[in-house]
């Protein structure tokens, strides 16, 4: 049957939305963040300034960044009653789904659910970016058998989110770093998490339900999941030469590698993998150990050569947060509480502009087909 509508697979090149939040913009090689290059605003700015320049539009001054910090850090308390929730969860839960649980739970704690205006879905986001590194942090603990763990309030919002994922205070080096993480993490136009967040809120739904329904995206491991895949890939391999031969392997077997590839970047680097490999290399030069580093250009090398096909940002934050001391099951988790902003302000926006997603689909079915003998 001939075709009757457009249609594109993925829905690979179609726009779905106007925003002024954020543009990958190819041609410019620029990830456009309300006016500015994501990559400079990772060099010189930190999570903070963007949580802020995302919610509010622009970039803060000194005592506006002190305001939202203070802010958040009333924030970081999570009721008992969703700790409850996570202890009742079987052990074998991961992480992302204890946290999809706990954002899901907070909604029962919103007094006017139902009110959508930009300013008071900004006021649940703030909350949101208070908790979510509490939940994100402690469900893993809960279901781990150890002790959920109190925000610290004299550290900074990173070194007190890194505090709850590793158990220990970073040092300098280590809180810039997280932070660069989370920056570059906090928000990227339009991927499958954000998509799936905009059509929820388009119903008018709540900005928790369509949270909720980011987390479960982003958790496959075509997304956001393939943070922790690329590690549990990298441990397969104990040298150079083992890695090199694994993802030779793969390929031959025609298996995805993990962190590898992008819709929108293509055959080209993804800019945001290169900040977190210098990250790496930083962090190698500390320990005087550069095996995860090697293994990594390694891995750059082999798939240049057989495929032409280049790392993304999950490529690199694997062993930057292995590095870290991160344990695996929550390098997702962290990748969403930094998107948790971007997601927000998305929500925002199409709030205040909506139109309910509705689309068409090519019907290839059968037809005429009647129930009478
Ligand atoms: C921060 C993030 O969320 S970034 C994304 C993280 N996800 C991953 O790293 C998972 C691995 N990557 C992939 O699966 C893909 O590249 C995606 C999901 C990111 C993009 O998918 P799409 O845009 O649909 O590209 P698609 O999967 O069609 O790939 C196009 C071609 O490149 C190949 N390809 C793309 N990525 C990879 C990869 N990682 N390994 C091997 N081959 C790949 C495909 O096999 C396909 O080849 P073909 O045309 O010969 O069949
Ligand atoms: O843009 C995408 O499709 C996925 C991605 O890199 C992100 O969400 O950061």
């Amino acid at each position: 049957m001939k075709a009757e509508k457009n249609f594109s697979p993925g829905l690979d090149g179609i726009v779905a939305a106007e925003t002024s939040i954020s543009f990958l913009d190819t041609v410019q090689s620029e990830i456009v963040i309300r006016g500015y290059d994501l990559i400079e605003l990772s060099k010189t700015n930190t999570y903070l300034d963007i949580v802020h320049l995302l919610l509010e539009g622009v970039l803060p001054t000194e005592e506006e960044k002190r305001k939202i910090e203070d802010e958040l850090k009333t924030e970081y308390e999570v009721p008992q009653e969703i700790f409850n929730i996570l202890h009742l969860l079987p052990q074998q839960t991961h992480p992302m789904d204890g946290l999809r649980t706990g954002i899901s739970a907070l909604a029962g704690y919103d007094n006017d659910i139902d009110n959508c205006s930009v300013e008071m879905n900004k006021n649940r986001a703030y909350k949101l970016l208070g908790k979510v590194p509490t939940i994100v942090a402690n469900s893993y603990r809960i279901l781990n058998n150890q002790q959920p763990l109190t925000p610290l309030q004299d550290l900074s919002y990173s070194a007190n989110f890194f505090y709850l994922v590793t158990g220990k205070k970073p040092t300098p080096l280590e809180e810039k770093i997280f932070d660069t993480s989370l920056v570059l993490y906090s928000e990227h136009e339009m991927p499958n998490s954000t998509f799936t967040a905009r059509v929820i809120a388009s119903t008018r739904s709540d900005l928790y339900g369509a949270l909720t329904g980011a987390v479960a995206s982003l958790k496959g491991n075509l997304h956001g999941g393939a943070n922790e895949a690329v590690m549990y890939m990298l441990l397969e391999a104990k040298t150079v030469a083992e890695f090199e031969e694994l993802i030779e392997t793969k390929i031959y077997k025609k298996e995805k590698i993990m962190g590898f590839g992008h819709r929108v970047y293509m055959k080209k680097m993804d800019p945001r993998a290169l900040m977190m490999k210098e990250a790496l290399k930083q962090l190698c030069d500390q320990k005087g150990d550069y095996l995860l580093y090697e293994m990594c250009e390694a891995g750059e090398r082999v798939m240049e050569r057989e495929k032409g096909i280049y790392p993304n940002l999950d490529y690199y934050a694997a062993p930057v947060y292995w590095m870290l001391g991160i344990p695996i099951p929550l390098y997702t988790p962290i990748f969403l509480s930094s998107r948790t902003v971007g997601l927000c302000a998305h929500v925002m926006e199409q709030h205040a502009n909506n139109r309910i997603f509705r689309p068409r689909v090519n019907y290839i079915g059968e037809r005429n087909l009647t129930s009478k003998q």
